[in-house]
């Protein structure tokens, strides 16, 4: 038998950790000093049992994310009743596995109860308003989540900020209020400003920086900032433009997270869309590995059976490291090596296509946004107003989205 010194094994223990056989992707991230790997789920998903077993699987999750049951529109319906049944079954789920909680969202443009969207506000009635929910929501889950995305999607491609219901009524001091808010409801919970198209440089990431140093200069919290990370195979921006964009938020004192990353293909999938989707995957978890201060990375859910893609972008799918059938893709393996985890056999069965929602396109002249990405066509929901740069057409998906393609 081969014995080997104390010298030799200390050298093995300080290699181990760098290459993790047969790890999953949340044990691989924590072996290489991240915090989790996670995923977001949603609640009409929890009664599949299959589902909810890999779900639960901390070995890959250590970090979940409820995609709708903790916005607005389920938390406070009508004003001052606050429903939690929802968002509490993630949370429960979450902590009964061992597993982080992210919580999204509390200010938002989107999935905002009529009441809200549509009511007749002045600047204090909107501020008492989006206080009282803050506070409500933030005391009801105080303690249970890692950390909370407190502003979603604030701004326009250009890096101005969205015309929202908050900035039209409140300006843009709702921003730094609705962190302090937060705050106060728990101080220990740490707080996001999450965001879209924000993975890259450009206006919108200056503008992404721009809102950190807002809430600094008001002397409120912030402490991180999410990329959302929506993207599409073979227009991700490379590695080394994701890590270095996450060092101009790094830079000003905030830790930053991937938060909902998905890589999206037109459907049909072929060999080639999810052998570039692993590629895809792999540069962008790397990303963070790469960066001192990127706590970790979540999955906007894990299989492509339950992903938002196919309903919100009109034959587009095939977006996550899971097929529909639950078996493990290209981009598993591609997360895990970057993780330093090893490479593990894989399906490469390709997805049929999607017909789930219409989608109509209007051509546009005046250019903003970053033309492979998303841009937003008329600001808060659809006007039909934006335009991309030449050679692209702003096609409409649904109120919440639109897309220079
Ligand atoms: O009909 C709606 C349905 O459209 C809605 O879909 C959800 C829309 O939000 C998705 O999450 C967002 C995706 O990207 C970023 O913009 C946001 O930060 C995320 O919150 C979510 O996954 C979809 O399920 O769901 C409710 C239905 O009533």
């Amino acid at each position: 038998m081969v014995q080997l010194s104390r010298g030799a094994l200390a050298l093995a223990a300080s290699i181990l950790p760098q290459f993790v056989n047969g790890a999953g992707l949340n044990t691989a991230a924590v072996a290489k000093g991240q915090l989790y790997f996670g995923t977001a789920t949603d609640n009409p998903e929890l009664t599949d049992t299959s589902y909810v077993t890999q779900l639960s699987n901390t070995d890959d999750f250590g970090q979940l994310t409820p995609g709708n049951s903790q916005k607005w529109d389920t938390i406070e319906p009508s004003q001052n009743t606050f429903s939690y049944t929802k968002g509490d079954a993630i949370a429960n789920l979450a902590e009964a596995n061992g597993q982080k909680l992210r919580c999204h969202n509390l200010v938002w443009h989107s999935q905002l109860p009529s009441w809200v969207s549509s009511g007749t506000w002045t600047n204090a009635t909107l501020l008492a308003a989006m206080k009282n929910h803050i506070t409500n929501v933030v005391t009801h889950y105080k303690g249970r989540c890692y950390a909370w995305d407190v502003v979603n999607e604030a701004l326009n491609e250009d890096g101005s900020y969205r015309e929202s219901i908050w900035y039209t009524t409140i300006g843009p001091a709702y921003i730094p209020i609705a962190f302090a808010t937060a705050a106060a409801a728990d101080p220990d919970v740490k707080l996001y400003y999450n965001d879209y198209n924000i993975e890259y440089s450009g206006s919108k990431a200056t503008g992404a920086q721009n809102i950190v140093k807002l809430i600094q200069s008001y002397g409120a919290k912030i402490d991180g900032v999410g990329l959302q990370a929506h993207f599409i195979v073979g227009s991700t921006p490379s590695q080394s433009a994701q890590a270095s964009t996450m060092a101009g938020y790094t830079n000003l004192g905030v830790e930053v997270a991937i938060t909902e990353l998905d890589i999206r293909m037109t459907l049909p999938s072929t060999d080639a869309l999810l052998a570039q989707q692993k590629t895809d995957y792999s540069n962008t978890v790397a990303a963070c590995l790469a960066t001192k201060g990127c706590v970790g990375v979540t999955i906007w859910d894990w299989t492509d059976k339950y992903s938002w893609v196919p309903n919100t972008f009109s034959g587009q799918g095939a977006a996550c490291p899971w097929d529909e059938n639950y078996a493990k893709k290209p981009a598993y393996t591609g997360i895990l090596t970057a993780l330093g985890g090893t490479a593990i056999a894989t399906t490469t069965t390709t997805t049929r296509s999607s017909t789930s929602s219409t989608s109509t396109t209007t051509s546009g002249s005046t250019a903003t946004g970053v033309a492979q990405h998303w841009a937003q066509c008329g600001g808060s929901g659809w006007t039909g107003a934006t335009t991309c740069v030449s050679g692209y057409t702003c096609t409409y998906f649904n109120d919440y989205y639109s897309q220079c393609l």
